[in-house]
């Protein structure tokens, strides 16, 4: 029975005083216990706090990136260990964002899993083609070496501590969802690259996100495809009410 997930990256947004008052509507949204469960992803500085503000809620506090080394002279940079130390034991990488504007490659994510799974961290995998590649008939192909690149090498013990989430750039904070035919057609693409190598076990266990404009809107529809487990949220994980819609949107 695969994990169902609802996860708000919050991306570069809000400072302390924001997050505060983002998280209190939150709490006041979450009348009932979710079905999915349910994490957010402050910037670094508001980890802590929110970490703080929502404990003894079932809300899981992931960190947006972390870097591949121990500690060390990295300046300006995150460890693993840094983020434990602050309650904090789930991590993305792998976005879009971070492969476009701070070039990070296959090579180095490889470094920065194999870094958090080794600190007993879970992991949000994402990945996902750009439109040029959709339009070239690309994209399963390029999904794959996405995934290959970073992850096919772990071991098999490892997958319980992924999670994958596939986003198509060009639905990224565009407005443009893929459709949920298109989602479901790409969340079966990757589970059966799982099953051929990785192995069967994995292929059924291992949660599939989908993120690129998520709202309260088509998110039933998206979330009620077979292979789709749940997902990530960026623009829309913003506004509580909004957020919660989604959540429950199971
Ligand atoms: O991490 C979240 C994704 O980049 C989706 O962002 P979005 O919901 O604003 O399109």
């Amino acid at each position: 029975m695969r994990d169902k997930i609802v996860a708000g990256n919050w991306k570069m947004n809000n400072d302390l005083a924001e997050t505060e008052e983002l998280l209190g509507k939150l709490k006041m949204q979450m009348v009932k216990e979710p079905e999915a469960t349910v994490m957010v992803a402050p910037s670094f500085t508001n980890l802590y706090p929110t970490f703080q503000a929502l404990k003894g809620t079932s809300v899981i506090v992931a960190a947006q990136n972390m870097h591949e080394s121990e500690n060390g002279a990295f300046t300006g940079e995150i460890s693993a260990s840094m983020l434990k130390s602050v309650g904090v034991n789930t991590v993305i990488l792998g976005h879009s964002e971070r492969r476009a504007y701070f070039h990070e490659t296959g090579e180095l994510l490889a470094k920065k899993v194999k870094t958090a799974i080794d600190n007993g961290m879970t992991v949000i995998f994402c990945f996902g083609e750009e439109l040029e590649d959709r339009k070239n008939d690309k994209h399963f192909d390029l999904v794959e070496q996405q995934l290959k690149e970073a992850l096919f090498n772990l071991p098999q013990s490892s997958w319980k501590n992924i999670i994958l989430a596939y986003e198509p750039v060009w639905a990224i904070g565009t407005g443009e969802t893929a459709s949920p035919e298109q989602a479901q057609e790409m969340h079966k693409h990757i589970r059966n690259l799982l099953n051929k190598n990785v192995g069967k076990e994995v292929a059924e266990n291992t949660s599939i996100l989908y993120g690129g404009s998520v709202k309260p809107n088509n998110a039933k529809e998206i979330f009620a495809k077979e292979d789709v487990d749940g997902g990530l949220i960026g623009g829309a994980s913003l506004n509580a009410v909004d957020f919660m819609a989604i959540v429950n949107s199971f």
